[in-house]
């Protein structure tokens, strides 16, 4: 757990950088510290490893303050993930990743092991290991980032804006990988972004801060986007608040049709406006009119169960039938949720 008591950073030329923040990081979470530019976002979590140290207040790390531990000894224990990698450029991407080991005096062989055993848990082929920096993409330069902040496994792993300067496709798959990373791993990270998106998507916990460096407000997402505390994050949370609210929501409850697919080929006619055309096996092919003949029209799926009602919703937007698809874990349809279903969720979603 890491816990900020009224901490205050007023660096040497007057700025406030940070204001009284009272905050706390638990254990095996991620805390998200988000906020427009300049807030203090980089100075609170500079301040926990002490490359920056606090004017006032007190940082503690499972209670233990960290102005009474050297930096060395600090930083042994907290792994650190900056934007565009900040790898070594002159040095292979295997010994980028045991750079800590080697510093902690483990043997060549053990440490180089480990950062192979690191590259495959991050999603990266063994052979990247004997490339340079220079010969990896953006993403997989980040990758290896965040592979080098592990190879001494610290409880404790910051992360300065490390997905920010990749493309909006490499970056959910970034994001992806390290919540899959963390259902394994279980560190206590605190994460930096500006992007309240990435904000709601990794974190456990939401730290909202504004610029003077105060904390604005700390709650889970699902919190954040239902009741935000003030005019401040509510703008900041952006106006579809309430589409990405939906994500909290789950499609478990949604009421679905079974009798409105046919198999490929059939030439029945239905009183049903649309059907779904399904192969042999039950996966779904598009959607006709009731009267056969006409040409198959695309259809939207999600995993019902799994995916929030904000996939449910986006997949009935994708078809003209307004329906959407229900799969089930592999792939094949389990049913239909109609629009009448889905109006009903939403009402349901909207009073909760
Ligand atoms: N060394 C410094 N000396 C004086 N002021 C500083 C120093 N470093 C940062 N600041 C100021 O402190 C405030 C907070 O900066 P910080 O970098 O922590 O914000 P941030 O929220 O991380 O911003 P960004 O999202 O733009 O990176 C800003 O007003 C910044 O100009």
């Amino acid at each position: 757990m890491i816990t900020f008591e009224s901490v205050t950073k007023r660096y040497p030329d007057g700025t406030v950088a940070v204001d009284h923040l009272d905050l706390e990081a638990p254990t095996g979470e991620i805390t998200v510290l988000v906020g427009p530019s300049g807030c203090g976002k980089t100075t609170s979590l500079r301040m926990i490893n002490r490359m920056i140290d606090a004017s006032e207040g007190r940082i503690l790390l499972d209670g233990v303050p960290v102005q009474g531990i050297d930096p060395p000894t600090l930083r042994r224990g907290i792994g650190y993930v900056i934007q565009q990698a900040g790898l070594f450029p002159h040095r292979k991407i295997v010994d980028n990743i045991a750079t800590v080991p080697y510093l902690l005096g483990w043997d060549r062989k053990k440490a180089r092991s480990r950062a192979m055993e690191l590259l495959e848990r991050v999603g990266l082929d063994a052979a990247l290991g004997q490339r340079y920096p220079f010969q990896l993409s953006g993403g997989q330069q980040q990758r290896v980032g965040v592979a080098r902040a592990l190879a001494a496994d610290p409880p404790v792993l910051l992360m300065d804006e490390p997905f920010s300067a990749v493309d909006p496709i490499v970056r959910t798959s970034l994001q992806d990988g390290l919540l899959r990373l963390q259902s394994e791993l279980n560190k206590t990270i605190v994460f930096v972004t500006h992007d309240i998106d990435e904000a709601i998507k990794l974190g456990d916990r939401v730290a909202v801060m504004r610029v003077g460096g105060k904390l604005a407000q700390l709650a889970d997402p699902k919190t954040l986007l239902a009741q935000p505390a003030d005019d401040f994050v509510q703008e900041f949370l952006g106006r579809d608040r309430g589409i990405r609210r939906l994500q909290f929501v789950s499609t478990e409850g949604l009421r679905l049709r079974t009798d409105l697919t046919v198999p490929e080929g059939s030439s029945a006619v239905s009183p049903e406006p649309w059907v779904l055309v399904v192969t042999g096996d039950g996966r779904p092919v598009g959607w006709r009119t009731g009267e056969p003949g006409g040409k198959l029209e695309p259809y939207g799926a999600y995993r019902h169960g799994r995916d929030s009602m904000r996939a449910a919703l986006d997949a009935a937007l994708l078809s003209p039938s307004g329906n959407a698809v229900a799969l089930g874990e592999d792939g094949k349809v389990v049913g239909v949720a109609s629009r009448q279903a889905l109006d009903e969720a939403l009402a349901e979603a909207a009073d909760g």
